[in-house]
């Protein structure tokens, strides 16, 4: 069995994959990560693991899982079934690779744009040449909601639980409309503006909180909330058959 590994901003992701199947998946907070993620490595004792982090995981996070299995850290000099055409391949968050990887394997030879939901929103392109090509980073759901909150005197912490109008009647269902409404219009927006340029465009819709937006869109897309691990596992098997 393979281990992939998604440490992302807010939540730590896993999961086991048998070949191209993914048969046991895990969600930790940071804090309990380290502690998760190494009794499952005893338990699993997985053939590879792959690692792919955009935050300050612990340091000895590596050391430790090295010494159990072979261990790719997915970075900018990773070989990948993809190209990579971002102008900064070095800053590149390996997370937006990673999903771009998941999706052109998943939808291959099509124009792929996958919008992944979770700290920040991240819009990724990968042409059906297979060139991964950027896209857009904007905040993310909490953090529009605590922006609101942190930096403005008079405003509430409001969540995304609770009546959602359009015409928001007081300042919570006010705030509430516009980071959900708001977001779900910007997802619908940029989508719009890749059709325009892409024939055949594709849209997977991904991430922690992809769920609160895919039945909320005009455009037609796919959810995959396993688009990044399947990608990390693509990836793996990649590199270490
Ligand atoms: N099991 C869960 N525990 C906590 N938050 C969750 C869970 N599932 C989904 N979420 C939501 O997903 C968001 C994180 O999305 P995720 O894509 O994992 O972000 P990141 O990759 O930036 O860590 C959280 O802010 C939360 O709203
Ligand atoms: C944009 C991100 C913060 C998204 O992280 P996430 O919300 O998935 O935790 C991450 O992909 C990142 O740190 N990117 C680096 C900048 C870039 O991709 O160009």
């Amino acid at each position: 069995m393979h281990l992939c590994i998604d440490w992302g901003n807010t939540r730590v992701k896993a999961a086991f994959f048998q070949e191209q199947t993914l048969v046991a998946d895990y969600n930790f907070s940071e804090e309990e990560a380290l502690t998760g993620l190494m009794a499952l490595v005893a338990e699993k004792q997985p053939k590879a693991v792959i690692l792919c982090s955009v935050a300050n995981h612990p340091p000895e996070l590596k050391i430790l899982l090295q010494e159990q299995a072979p261990l790719v850290v997915l970075s900018s000099n990773t070989n990948l079934p993809i190209m990579n055409a971002y102008h900064s391949p070095d800053s590149l968050g390996m997370d937006r690779l990673a999903i771009a990887v998941g999706a052109n394997a998943a939808y291959p030879d099509r124009n792929n744009l996958v919008v992944s939901v979770g700290t920040a929103i991240t819009y990724n392109f990968v042409h059906q040449n297979k060139a991964f090509r950027g896209g857009s980073i904007s905040p993310g759901l909490q953090l529009r909601f605590r922006a609101l909150h942190e930096f403005t005197d008079k405003l509430p912490l409001v969540s995304e639980t609770g009546d959602t109008p359009i015409l928001g009647y007081d300042t919570e269902t006010s705030i509430r409309s516009g980071v959900m409404l708001g977001i779900a219009a910007e997802i619908d927006g940029m989508i719009n503006y890749y059709k325009e340029q892409y024939s055949g465009l594709n849209v997977v819709l991904t991430g922690g909180n992809a769920g609160l937006f895919a039945g909320k869109l005009k455009n037609q897309i796919f959810a995959d909330s396993q688009l990044l691990l399947k990608g990390l596992n693509t990836i793996l098997r990649h590199n270490v058959r």
